[in-house]
């Protein structure tokens, strides 16, 4: 078939002349990369809105993916704040890298180090597991007394890298984890992403680190679960978790213990008991009460079968935060290094609770008594989500080899709590779980 005609024309030259074929040839093609254009641009745009889209933003929905969000680190001025935060102060002080800094326990751990002149930085990733405006209200109060946090996760290995770069750490205090035992049915991803990925992740940058830091970390005191022998000692069976929250504190004690003996690195364990204060987590029963008997909200209390007493041995921040002085002060070193072990290295597991387990109900009354407000009370069967009936520390370990000597009864500990909610919500804050 033709595609074009030719023919002389009256000058004698030879012309081509294009076919009506020809003609809606080009047109079709023209039309095709048109829209060709056009989708590419439509595919485009969609793909822009939806990854951009906050609804469509897997982030705040799944904490488990948190570690994807981007944070801004890096450069020399900021280079300079890590070291002028890690810097030590005192006569024979130490440089502590604290993780999940922007949390209950590492406000209080790293201000109580700062103020006797050791170096601290910290590490959190702010994540939105509870109200972010409270860690942001911390992170001021450590950023008064010196402490810079960075604004990363425990599973970005980079981050970490150049962490133990620019400083050179003598101790990790590892608290960054995800807490709480019954959103652990909820978001299970979150606690295999923090308390096992994220730990492993971490203890890989201290094994490589040089000189390899000396680490004491945050296990629980649910890791018992089911045992019924009390008061829990550490040599009791820990193999019984009744929640996942339970299950990957106790796998990040199996994972400690593997990092000791491979590379040689010094290890602490530290199961807290129900730890509570001023600028505690919401997600916690006392916080929690508090805030929902000031507003007339009805409140449940667990109880176990047959009236059975649900009860915890609730232990105030400020032991607790001897207890992590004393673990860090008595950390052997490490002793591999360039990610060998040269030699055995200290392992070590203490409780440190309050050692006197006191009923959920008993709790309540104290803070109707503080708060002058009548609870408004439901009292419902425990539920089967994780919680476990009571706990009992026994601490004889710790008393022995940390000198660890809890001194603030439930009331005493609750009262400074009360003062310091009042006062911190009567800022016009408001208290969101
Ligand atoms: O020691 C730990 O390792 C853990 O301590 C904490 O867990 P728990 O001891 O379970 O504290 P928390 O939730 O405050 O419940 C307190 C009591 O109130 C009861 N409780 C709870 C909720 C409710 O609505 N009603 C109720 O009676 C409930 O049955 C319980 O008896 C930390 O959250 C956890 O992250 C971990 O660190």
């Amino acid at each position: 078939m033709l595609k074009h005609s030719s023919y002389l024309d009256n000058t004698g030259k030879f012309k081509m002349e294009k076919s009506p074929y020809f003609h809606s040839k080009s047109r079709w093609h023209s039309s095709l990369m048109k829209l060709t254009f056009w989708s590419f641009i439509f595919l485009a745009l969609i793909f822009i809105f939806f990854y951009r889209s906050p609804s469509s933003n897997p982030l705040p929905q799944d904490p488990s993916r948190r570690s994807l969000r981007t944070y801004n680190w890096g450069g020399l001025a900021w280079e300079k704040r890590l070291r002028s935060s890690a810097r030590i102060r005192s006569r024979d002080g130490i440089s502590v890298l604290v993780t999940g800094d922007a949390g209950f326990v590492g406000t209080h751990v790293s201000t109580a180090l700062k103020r006797r002149g050791d170096g601290v930085l910290g590490l959190d990733n702010f994540n939105d597991y509870y109200d972010p405006s409270l860690k942001r209200a911390r992170q001021a109060l450590l950023d008064r007394s010196g402490v810079f946090i960075v604004e990363g996760d425990i599973n970005d290995s980079t981050l970490l890298r150049k962490l133990f770069e620019v400083v050179a750490f003598t101790h990790v205090m590892h608290l960054a984890a995800q807490a709480g035992v019954r959103y652990a049915m909820e978001n299970p991803s979150s606690y295999v992403h923090s308390n096992i990925a994220g730990l492993v992740s971490l203890l890989e940058a201290c094994k490589s680190a040089n000189p390899q830091p000396a680490i004491v970390w945050a296990s629980s005191s649910s890791v018992y679960g089911l045992n019924s022998k009390v008061p829990f000692s550490e040599k009791d069976r820990t193999d019984q978790p009744a929640s996942l929250y339970a299950a990957t504190k106790k796998a990040g004690e199996e994972i400690a213990h593997t990092y000791n003996h491979i590379y040689g690195l010094s290890l602490t364990a530290l199961r807290f008991f129900t730890v509570y204060g001023p600028w505690g987590r919401p997600d916690m029963a006392y916080f929690f009460f508090t805030r929902d008997i000031l507003k007339g909200k009805t409140i449940s209390i667990f109880e176990a079968a047959n009236h059975g007493t649900v009860a915890r041995d609730f232990t105030y921040i400020d032991d607790i935060v001897k207890g992590c002085l004393a673990a860090l002060d008595t950390a052997e070193k490490s002793t591999g290094s360039g990610g060998k072990k040269k030699g055995p290295a200290q392992f070590r597991i203490y409780n440190l609770g309050n050692t006197s387990p006191v009923p959920v109900s008993d709790l309540v009354s104290i803070l109707e008594r503080l708060l002058k407000v009548n609870a408004k009370k439901n009292i419902i069967k425990l539920p089967q989500n994780g919680d476990v009936r009571f706990t009992h520390a026994n601490i004889s370990l710790a008393q022995r080899e940390l000198g660890y000597k809890p001194s603030t009864d439930l009331q005493t500990g609750l009262k400074k709590f009360v003062k310091w909610y009042l006062g911190y919500y009567s800022g016009g804050k408001k208290a969101t779980g």
